[in-house]
């Protein structure tokens, strides 16, 4: 058995898990996972929940005797959406909190900052973070379609390390094992290649998105940015078991390499520079030798003409140090540079958080 070690993971959990009957939400599933949670988080790691089975969860209130619409699903998983979120809170003492996504929200520059900065903040108040596509207001062209991927593009905004993906099977066969009897498990997937894809056959069960596909996609997406990727069953407890145990268990796919290096790769050299920063000898001490983040007392002059979430040089004397993603527009950190962090929100009329570049967000040149 591989080991298995991490810090801040996603965990999705799909509609089977949440709504095994396939018309409201149940217990039955849910108690091994939400004690792994809690166990993870008092052990000191991060977790996020990614929960599909809004529309399961949902679909007795809307008695239908047809395939459902587009519209009638989303209203059950406007239904659906409020009991899935009640049925995981009962198991913590901690506060459980919404986030609804949409595709759109996440290629939005400014409002994948915003996604990334609530998540950061519910994670900083030990809060439990539910992500779940909003289903109501999306349709096909403004949706992720499935929440294995949605997983993987919150495990890559939230910086996770591991993106764990509780399914109703063991994990990647040789072939779908629910047509075919010899198919055997996969323990191990370091490279995700065409020949991985051809295994993988549509959803078990008419709740299920996806099927394994869409679960190699997110973990093809994950682990080009050194997250890895577990698939288990979580109708099984001792999963739960086992990865409390720091064992592996069902597909782990490895990450091709530490997420922080993917990330460091990703800021210096893919991201485009949009604007410069300047800054003092007392903030560029910080940033280079004490890893700080950068707070706008430190901030000399701006110039490009960049918005916030965009990546900008972060200069001393005119010379490059760093590289980031600035939280800020550049007409408002105008105002506010020199000023100390508490003034932000009385001089702007809001605050997008006390520093200017996260250190999280930031790669020394
Ligand atoms: N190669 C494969 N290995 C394992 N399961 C597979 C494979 N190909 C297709 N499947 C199907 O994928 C299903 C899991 O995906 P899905 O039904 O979308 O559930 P979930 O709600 O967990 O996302 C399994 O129940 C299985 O029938
Ligand atoms: N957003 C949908 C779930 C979509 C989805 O991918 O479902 P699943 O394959 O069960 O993880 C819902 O809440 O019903």
């Amino acid at each position: 058995m591989n080991n298995f070690s991490w810090q801040r993971a996603v965990i999705k959990v799909g509609s089977a898990l949440i709504a095994p009957e396939g018309n409201q939400c149940s217990a039955r599933y849910l108690l091994p996972i939400a004690r792994f949670i809690t166990a993870s988080r008092e052990a000191g790691k991060e977790i996020i929940v990614v929960s599909s089975g809004s529309v399961a969860a949902g679909r007795s209130k809307i008695p239908i005797h047809h395939p459902a619409s587009i519209a009638e699903k989303q209203a059950m998983a406007a239904i659906g959406q409020t009991q899935m979120m009640a049925n995981w809170q009962r198991f913590f003492d901690f506060p459980c909190a919404q986030v609804l996504l949409t595709a759109d929200d996440l290629h939005d520059r400014t409002r994948y900052v915003n996604i990334k900065n609530t998540l950061r903040e519910l994670l900083l108040h030990q809060a439990l973070p539910i992500v779940n596509e909003n289903d109501t207001v999306a349709v096909n062209e403004l949706k992720v379609g499935d929440n294995d991927n949605l997983g993987a593009y919150t495990a890559l905004v939230a910086h996770a390390d591991t993106l764990i993906i509780c399914s109703d099977i063991d994990g990647l066969y040789t072939a779908d094992p629910r047509k075919h009897s010899d198919a055997t498990l996969i323990p191990k997937v370091s490279e995700i290649t065409p020949a991985i894809y051809g295994l993988a056959g549509g959803a078990g069960t008419a709740m299920g998105t996806g099927g394994m596909r869409t679960k190699i996609e997110a973990a093809d997406k994950c682990t080009k940015s050194g997250i890895q990727t577990l698939i288990v069953n979580g109708r099984n407890g001792q999963v739960f078991d086992a990865l409390a145990e720091g064992r592996s268990v069902g597909t782990l796919f490895t990450a091709t390499q530490s997420s922080k290096r993917a990330r460091r790769l990703w800021l210096a050299h893919t991201l485009k520079t949009r604007g410069i920063i300047n800054v003092d000898a007392g903030a560029k001490q910080a940033i280079v030798d004490r890893g700080a983040s950068l707070l706008p007392s430190g901030i000399v002059t701006v110039s490009g003409g960049f918005s916030a979430g965009d990546a900008v040089e972060v200069r001393c004397n005119n010379i490059p140090v760093a590289k980031g993603l600035a939280l800020y527009d550049e007409k408002d950190l105008v105002q506010i540079k020199g000023l100390k962090s508490h003034q932000i929100g009385e001089t702007l009329g809001y605050d997008s958080g006390e520093v200017v570049i996260h250190r999280d967000d930031l790669v020394l040149l």
